[in-house]
């Protein structure tokens, strides 16, 4: 439930020190310092590795970068046949040794207090920003693509997929106890396309995943995920996190009970008084009901979010008793 501590003082101060994003998600021992920093405060049950879903764009053969103010940067957005045609499968053990180094030492310094999670980008996730050039307000660019060259994307989708099967065991392999995977924008998408271009390739990655990591979960994170729910367990993850803008009782009804879930607290409670964010993390626990259940923000905590306040979530948080 962060995003990097951003709204933490000891991130900022980091991020004065070292201004590049990518460097402070490519050094180890960067890597390592900033995925503690809200461990050290809070003593959350998780520690989320300080990492990008972009981090491996760079491996893959396509040059990016995050900027201040800006978000992500692709240089030479992908349009044609030939340009995913010249995407690399992802190597992590050579492009991205940083991640598996920090992944064990965190494990090392966490030392089964918490769980040490992994994530990566789902597959149409990474392909628009790697089609729109950046972040994106209408999905313009991917959509022409999927809906008069849907083969040149699927060739994208399917190296994505395989890439990022291979990615979750590598972090599998280094140290992460369980794998998110964000598909941020597939809800983007009408139900009939994601059934089309996401909903394949996250169970490609998942069947794959299963297949040598029988143990390991997986969670599937989408924002604003209420128009899709009942399609995203047929992906095969273990674990749904629900964005806020579905009811946990009703999410949890529409989800069945295989499957758990994440969340959902509305990230801007932590704005709110004390009083109203324990009763909004009590309701939510209520509806969520008896087990299955990891209890969790909706989405990343705000910029500008009163540290008081995370730490007031946890204290109830680790006070709730079933
Ligand atoms: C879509 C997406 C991205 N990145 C991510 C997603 C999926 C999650 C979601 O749906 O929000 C995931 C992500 N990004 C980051 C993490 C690390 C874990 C953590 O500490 O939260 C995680 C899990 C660090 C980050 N990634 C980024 C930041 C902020 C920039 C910075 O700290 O310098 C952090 C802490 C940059 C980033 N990276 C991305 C965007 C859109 C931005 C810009 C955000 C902004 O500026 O408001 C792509």
């Amino acid at each position: 439930m962060r995003q990097a501590g951003r709204y933490m003082k000891s991130y900022q101060a980091i991020c004065e020190k070292y201004p590049s994003f990518r460097e402070r998600s490519e050094n180890v021992d960067l890597v390592v310092e900033i995925s503690l920093q809200p461990w050290q405060v809070f003593r959350p049950d998780g520690v989320i590795l300080f990492s990008d879903i972009l981090t491996p764009l760079s491996g893959m053969n396509i040059p990016f970068d995050i900027v201040k103010g800006k978000g992500p940067v692709i240089f030479d957005p992908l349009s044609t046949a030939a340009d995913v045609e010249k995407v690399r499968e992802f190597i992590p053990e050579e492009s991205v040794p940083y991640v598996g180094e920090a992944l064990t030492i965190l494990r090392k310094e966490v030392n089964n207090e918490a769980a040490v999670l992994g994530f990566v980008g789902a597959p149409f996730t990474l392909a628009s920003y790697v089609v729109e050039g950046g972040s994106s307000k209408h999905f313009t660019k991917i959509k022409r693509l999927a809906f008069s060259q849907p083969k040149i994307l699927h060739a994208l989708l399917q190296k994505f997929a395989t890439s990022m099967a291979k990615y979750i065991r590598y972090q599998a392999d280094k140290g992460a106890q369980a794998v998110q995977i964000f598909d941020s924008w597939a809800t983007e998408l009408s139900p009939v396309d994601f059934e089309e271009f996401s909903l394949p390739y996250l169970r490609l990655i998942v069947d794959s995943v299963k297949q040598s990591h029988p143990e390991l979960p997986l969670i599937l994170y989408a924002s604003g995920s209420g128009g899709l729910l009942e399609r995203l367990p047929l992906t095969g993850v273990d674990v749904i996190s629900l964005d806020w803008t579905v009811d946990m009782a009703e999410g949890r009804r529409r989800l069945g009970p295989d499957v758990a879930v994440q969340g959902n607290v509305d990230p801007g409670v932590l704005f709110g008084s004390k009083e109203f964010i324990t009763n909004r993390i009590n309701d939510t626990v209520r509806k969520a009901g008896k087990g299955k259940h990891i209890l969790n923000l909706g989405h990343g905590i705000i910029v500008g979010t009163p540290e008081e306040n995370v730490a007031h979530f946890f204290e109830v948080a680790k006070g709730l008793r079933y």
